[in-house]
């Protein structure tokens, strides 16, 4: 079994990705080991230098943790206690391999679940992109219990893809792809392309992890079920192959492509169109030129007046004084905030709030133009 097993194809074209990368690739006999990882960092890297954005979803601080004390067992509260020992080397790890400052983020299932937490970490992992540095994410492991715990960096990695709006997920890992059958089978065959995740395909990978890893093949098809349900495709491939990773520079992949049901951005602009909105920014004719040409974010100094009692977060309609809206969109500060920062720059937002969540008033991501007359939806 290996990636040889996998025929090329295509990937899919991105912008923005997760990768995440698992323990197996990581855990070496005296800690971490950059054997693996240091091919995985040049990818990184050549993606900054084709102007695309990633996103890190790192395994291996209980790994990195095992190596620092002698502690045998392994309960739940000796990995949660591993792993907080064994977090810091693990950035530091990257810091190592890339040439931009990295990032710590930790982040448990809780928090994705928090309607405040949630765009506050979606505000942070935007600024850290904005600012060029790579975010290193992983779960949250001295505080997330059973019930709260996304249970593996799998399905973490997937949900961090939705939040942060990527257009793919990359899973490393220590294995060439999917296959039809647990790879110790023989008769295991090597899935290259997924439509639709069945029961026959989970129950193939459930067979469960390698001696390294936490939650095997399985927890990576949930994870991109989640993914796929969001619109965003994930490929599965073995980081431990320098060629393999190689060859994701030229959009090549070797492992297994699980495709998105839909298209992510549709989906998208589509429930913005159709929710429900909270309110209204009046904005001048400046902004609405930027936002309808360039498609850029619309900024406080655009803003005349916000109408209603909505909160950040909430959609809201926009429009060019009283005429009918041309743009609905996620609020990145509630009605008051706004009030206060209309017709100001992004600059003074601090200095007038005592605190900043972005520069924008709604971020182009968010936002999605609609035709004022027929009220069909207009490209952005
Ligand atoms: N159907 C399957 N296809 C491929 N790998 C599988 C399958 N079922 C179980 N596995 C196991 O999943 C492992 C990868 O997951 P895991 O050990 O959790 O790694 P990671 O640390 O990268 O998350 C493989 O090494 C393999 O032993
Ligand atoms: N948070 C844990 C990783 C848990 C996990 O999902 O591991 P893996 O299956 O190797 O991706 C750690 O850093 O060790």
């Amino acid at each position: 079994m290996n990636a040889s097993d996998f025929t090329a194809q295509p990937l899919p074209t991105w912008r923005r990705a997760v990768l995440k990368v698992g323990s197996s690739l990581l855990a070496g006999e005296d800690g971490l080991d950059p054997r693996h990882a240091g091919a995985l960092a040049r990818f990184i890297e050549h993606a900054r230098m084709q102007q695309r954005e990633i996103v890190l979803v790192s395994s291996g601080a209980v790994a990195a943790g095992r190596h620092r004390i002698a502690a045998g067992g392994d309960s739940l509260v000796l990995r949660q206690a591993l792993a907080s020992l064994g977090q810091a080397a693990l950035v530091t790890f990257w810091q190592q391999l890339v040439d931009r400052p990295v990032a710590q983020v930790l982040l448990t299932h809780d928090d994705l679940r928090n309607r405040r937490r949630y765009l506050n970490a979606r505000a942070t992992l935007r600024e850290l992109l904005r600012l060029d540095a790579l975010p290193v994410i992983n779960e949250n492991d001295a505080v997330a219990v059973d019930e709260l715990k996304l249970g593996d960096n799998d399905n973490l990695a997937a949900a961090v893809a939705s939040l942060v709006d990527a257009d793919l997920l990359l899973i490393a890992t220590d294995i060439g792809g999917l296959y039809s059958a647990h790879p110790r089978d023989p008769a295991a065959q090597a899935i290259t392309r997924v439509e639709a995740i069945t029961p026959e395909l989970l129950q193939a990978a459930s067979g469960g992890a390698g001696t390294l890893g936490t939650g095997g093949m399985r927890t990576k098809l949930d994870a991109a079920a989640k993914a796929g349900a969001a619109g965003i495709a994930t490929a599965l491939f073995c980081g431990r192959d320098p060629d393999v990773v190689r060859a994701l520079h030229d959009e090549v992949l070797h492992g297994t492509l699980v495709l998105a049901q839909g298209d992510r951005l549709r989906a998208r602009k589509q429930w913005l169109r159709h929710a429900p909105s909270s309110g209204r920014l009046h904005v001048d004719a400046g902004a609405f030129a930027a936002l309808h040409r360039q498609g850029a974010s619309l900024l406080p100094g655009g803003v005349a007046s916000a109408e209603g009692e909505f909160r950040r977060g909430d959609v809201v309609e926009i429009g060019v004084e009283d005429e009918p809206a041309f743009a609905r969109g996620l609020a990145q500060y509630g009605a008051n905030e706004v009030r206060r920062i209309a017709r100001r720059h992004s600059n003074e937002i601090e200095a007038i709030l005592g605190f900043r969540y972005g520069e924008s008033v709604v971020h182009r991501d968010d936002l999605v133009l609609i035709d004022a007359t027929s009220h069909k939806e207009t490209s952005t």
